[in-house]
């Protein structure tokens, strides 16, 4: 049956029993300093260590909030308003919710956004022929197409014929490679990986000099993830599929961040005491106490996680929520560059 094909069984055992206490966070033996509008409201901690939820959900809201005061502070001073172009091949469902989500996100900041719907059967032609009208309308300052795309189409000329001043994904070759290089700005940097970087600096996590893993390597994550948090001086270790030691690498990162896609993979043994974890990972897992016969876990045993790491992102309300608000950001910033803008 389809279920058993889209939900994972996978249960994330706790070695210790459920003693936990909770207490303010802000007061522990920490690392991380949080600045007041950041300290999330309770943690979870055992006799000996404390951990921080990072709340991706509320940063996020903070940072649309921020957006929409630019947007309109733009739109009063030159009349400009920005405008996203999201475009949708196919009926799955959970591409569906993301794009909904999106629009509903652009439209509480004040964005205008612009959607097509395509049949699954389109033709490459077809898409190629939006992204070129998309690319020549002034009105539209980011054009994103939602991945994955049907299997008879090609992606790579599906994503490089985004202009990349539009590539708001940035997933163009041409901003990955100049993320990639030293002393060369990308125009844009994916919302994903930037939205983890951005929930580290908005708890006052340093990342220079330290020791950092990244879990996946996929182009619109791990890779550009890795990338960035070598930009941020952090020494980095790439762990994906034929790694052959996976647990032993992980356990010297001071900083993980896990987009891999499996669930609950990364358990409590596997972390350092007082790592940061970024948990990127989004999977369904069959939950017969859910309206929707699902729930949503990470790629890191989050019961487990919590007990020894000093901060942690929930799933859902972590990662998930930034992504959309770097997509606005992206089309904001997009739009205050064409038009010169400060
Ligand atoms: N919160 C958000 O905004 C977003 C969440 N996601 C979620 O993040 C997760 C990853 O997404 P994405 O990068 O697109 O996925 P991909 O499937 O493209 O990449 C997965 C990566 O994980 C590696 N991997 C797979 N299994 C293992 C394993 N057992 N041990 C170590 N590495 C492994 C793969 O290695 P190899 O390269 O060797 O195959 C690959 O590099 C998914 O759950 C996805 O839903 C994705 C995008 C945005
Ligand atoms: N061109 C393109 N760009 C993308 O950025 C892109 C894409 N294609 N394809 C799919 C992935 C996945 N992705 C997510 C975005 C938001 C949430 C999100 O908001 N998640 C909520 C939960 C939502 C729910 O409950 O269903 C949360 O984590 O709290 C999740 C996943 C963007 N992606």
């Amino acid at each position: 049956m389809a279920s058993s094909v889209f939900f994972t069984h996978s249960h994330c055992y706790s070695s210790k029993p459920s003693s936990l206490v909770f207490r303010q966070v802000g007061v522990g033996p920490t690392s991380l300093r949080f600045s007041s509008s950041h300290v999330a409201s309770v943690a979870a901690m055992t006799m000996d260590s404390s951990a921080k939820v990072i709340d991706g959900k509320s940063v996020a809201k903070q940072i649309r909030d921020e957006i929409t005061a630019e947007v309109s502070r733009m739109r009063e001073s030159i009349g400009v308003i920005p405008g996203l172009a999201v475009i949708l091949v196919g009926d799955r469902k959970d591409s569906a919710t993301y794009v909904r989500n999106k629009k509903k996100a652009c439209e509480s900041v004040g964005i205008n956004s612009l959607e097509a719907n395509l049949p699954e059967d389109s033709t490459e032609e077809e898409v190629l022929n939006y992204i070129a009208g998309y690319n020549d309308d002034p009105s539209v300052h980011g054009i994103l197409v939602q991945l994955p795309l049907p299997s008879h189409m090609n992606e790579q000329n599906i994503l490089n014929a985004v202009r990349i001043e539009k590539d708001v994904d940035g997933f163009h070759p041409l901003n990955i490679g100049r993320l990639a290089m030293r002393g060369r700005e990308p125009l844009f940097v994916p919302c994903t990986p930037k939205g983890c970087i951005e929930l580290l600096h908005r708890y006052n996590v340093s990342i220079k000099g330290k020791r950092a893993v990244v879990i996946g390597r996929s182009n619109i994550v791990g890779m550009p993830a890795a990338l960035l948090l070598q930009r941020e001086d952090a020494t980095v270790s790439i762990v994906h599929s034929r790694t052959s030691n996976p647990e032993e690498i992980i356990r010297q990162a001071d900083i993980i961040i896990a987009a891999v896609g499996q669930a609950n993979m990364v358990r409590g043994s596997w972390i350092k005491p007082g790592a940061v974890i970024i948990d990127v990972g989004i999977n369904p897992v069959e939950d017969p106490n859910s309206p929707r016969g699902y729930k949503l876990v990470g790629d890191v045993c989050y019961e487990e996680a919590i007990r020894i790491a000093s901060a942690v992102t929930p799933v859902p309300g972590g990662v998930g929520p930034m992504t959309i608000a770097m997509l606005l950001q992206n089309t904001l910033i997009s739009a205050k560059r064409v038009h010169h803008f400060e």
